[in-house]
C-alpha cells in the first residue's frame, strides 16, 4: 500500500515536474501599460493567474510599483515587477524582453460622451506609449484597450510603420468584450448557457461600428427583440457608463475580456492550433472601400495573426448594420492615421 503510494507519488512528481519544465520553455513576458487603474489592476490579476505568463511588467504613471506589490503575493510562479516615471528608463525597463503589451492607458468616459470625445486625450498617451513598445520591444504583440480603439489602433500602426517596425501580424484592438456581451445578452433572451454562445461581433468597436451576426449562431430575432438585441451589443458600453454615473466605463468585464484574448494569444504562440478570436487588425476584407482596419475571426498562431476570415453570410438586416459600420470606420481610421501623420 505505503509502496504504491510512493509509486503514484513519484509518477506525479514526474508529470509535475514536466509540466514545469514545458512552462519554463514556454516562459512569457507580459507588459501591462496603464496597471494602475479601472482595467488595468484587475486584468493584471488575472494575468498573474494565467500560469502561461512567467513575468508580469506593470507601469503607469502612478501607483503601478504598490499595484505589482500587492499581486506578487498571490501563490502562483511568475514574478511581478511595477514601473513608473519617477526613473527615466523605467517604461524601457518594463517593456525590455516583452512577448505581449497590453495598453488600457487612458480616459475612460463619463455620461453623455461617445468614445470619439476621448481621442484628444488618449491619442497621445497613446502614440506615446507605442513609440516606446516600437523602440524596445519591436517584435511584440500589441493589445490596443484604450478608446476609440477604431482609431488609437491605426494611430500604433502609424507609430511603428514611422520607426520602420511596423508588423501587421502583431497589431490587435481588442474587441472581445462586444463577443463577450453579444453571447451573454443573446444567452439572458434565450435561456441557454452564455459560456456554450459564441456570437461572431464584427467592424470596430464603437456604437453601430460593432455588428453581431447572429445569423451565423442559428438565431433569428426579429423586429423590436432584434432592434433592443443589436442596440444593446452596439451600445452595452453606454449602459456601464450611465450605471457607473460618472465613476468611469467597464473595467471588470474588460479585464475578463482582455485577460481571454491575451490567454488566446499565448495558446496560439505556445503551438495550440485553431485558436479563432474576433479582434480588429489590419485588414485586406474592406481596403477597396477605404477601411484598412477591421475587426472578424481571427485565426491567431506563433506569430500573431495567421488568417483573417471573412465575415461569412450576412442576412439582409445584417448586410445594411455592415454598410454602415464600414462608413463610420472609414471616418475613424481615417482620423487616427492623419492625427499620428500630423503629431509624430
Ligand atoms: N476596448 C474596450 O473594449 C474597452 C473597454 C473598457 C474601457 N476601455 C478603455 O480603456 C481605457 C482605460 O479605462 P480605465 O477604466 O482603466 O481608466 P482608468 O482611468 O481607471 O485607468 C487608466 C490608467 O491609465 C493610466 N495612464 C494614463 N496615462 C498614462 C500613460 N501615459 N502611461 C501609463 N499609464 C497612463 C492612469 O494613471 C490610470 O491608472 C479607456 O480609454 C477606456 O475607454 C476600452
Ligand atoms: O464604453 C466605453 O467607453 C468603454 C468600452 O469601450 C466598453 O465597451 O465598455
Amino acid at each position: 500500500m505505503f509502496a504504491a503510494r510512493q509509486a503514484t507519488q513519484s509518477v506525479l512528481g514526474a508529470a509535475q515536474r514536466r509540466a514545469f519544465s514545458a512552462t519554463a520553455a514556454n516562459a512569457t513576458r507580459v507588459a501591462v501599460l496603464g496597471a494602475a487603474g479601472g482595467i488595468g489592476q484587475p486584468l493584471s490579476l488575472l494575468l498573474k493567474l494565467n500560469p502561461r505568463v512567467s513575468e508580469l511588467a506593470l507601469y503607469d504613471i502612478k501607483g503601478a510599483p504598490g499595484v505589482a506589490a500587492d499581486i506578487s503575493h498571490i501563490n502562483t510562479k511568475s514574478t511581478v515587477k511595477g514601473y513608473e516615471p519617477s526613473s527615466p528608463d523605467a517604461i524601457k525597463e518594463c517593456l525590455t524582453g516583452a512577448e505581449i503589451v497590453l495598453i488600457p492607458a487612458g480616459v475612460p468616459r463619463k455620461p453623455g460622451m461617445t468614445r470619439d470625445d476621448l481621442f484628444n486625450t488618449n491619442a497621445s498617451i497613446v502614440r506615446d506609449l507605442a513609440k516606446a513598445a516600437a523602440e524596445t520591444c519591436p517584435d511584440a504583440a500589441i493589445l490596443i484597450i484604450a478608446n476609440p480603439v477604431n482609431s488609437t489602433v491605426p494611430i500604433t500602426a502609424e507609430v511603428f510603420k514611422a520607426k520602420g517596425v511596423y508588423n501587421p501580424k502583431k497589431l490587435f484592438g481588442v474587441t472581445t468584450l462586444d463577443v463577450v456581451r453579444a453571447s451573454r445578452f443573446i444567452s439572458q433572451l434565450k435561456n441557454t448557457d452564455p459560456a456554450t454562445e459564441h456570437i461572431t461581433v464584427v467592424g470596430g468597436h464603437s456604437g453601430a461600428t460593432i455588428v453581431p451576426l447572429l445569423s451565423q449562431a442559428g438565431y433569428k430575432l426579429e423586429g423590436a427583440e432584434r432592434d433592443e438585441y443589436i442596440k444593446r451589443v452596439q451600445f452595452g458600453g453606454d449602459e456601464v457608463v450611465q450605471a457607473k454615473g460618472g465613476a468611469g466605463s467597464a473595467t471588470l468585464s474588460m479585464a475578463m475580456a482582455g485577460a481571454r484574448f491575451a490567454e488566446s494569444l499565448l495558446k496560439a504562440a505556445q503551438g495550440e492550433k485553431s485558436v479563432t478570436e474576433p479582434t480588429y487588425v489590419d485588414s485586406p476584407l474592406y481596403k477597396d472601400q477605404g477601411v484598412t482596419y477591421f475587426a472578424s475571426q481571427v485565426e491567431l498562431g506563433p506569430n500573431g495573426v495567421e488568417k483573417i476570415h471573412p465575415v461569412g453570410d450576412l442576412d439582409a438586416h445584417e448586410q445594411s448594420l455592415l454598410e454602415v459600420c464600414l462608413k463610420d470606420l472609414k471616418a475613424n481610421i481615417e482620423k487616427g492615421e492623419k492625427w499620428a501623420k500630423a503629431n509624430p
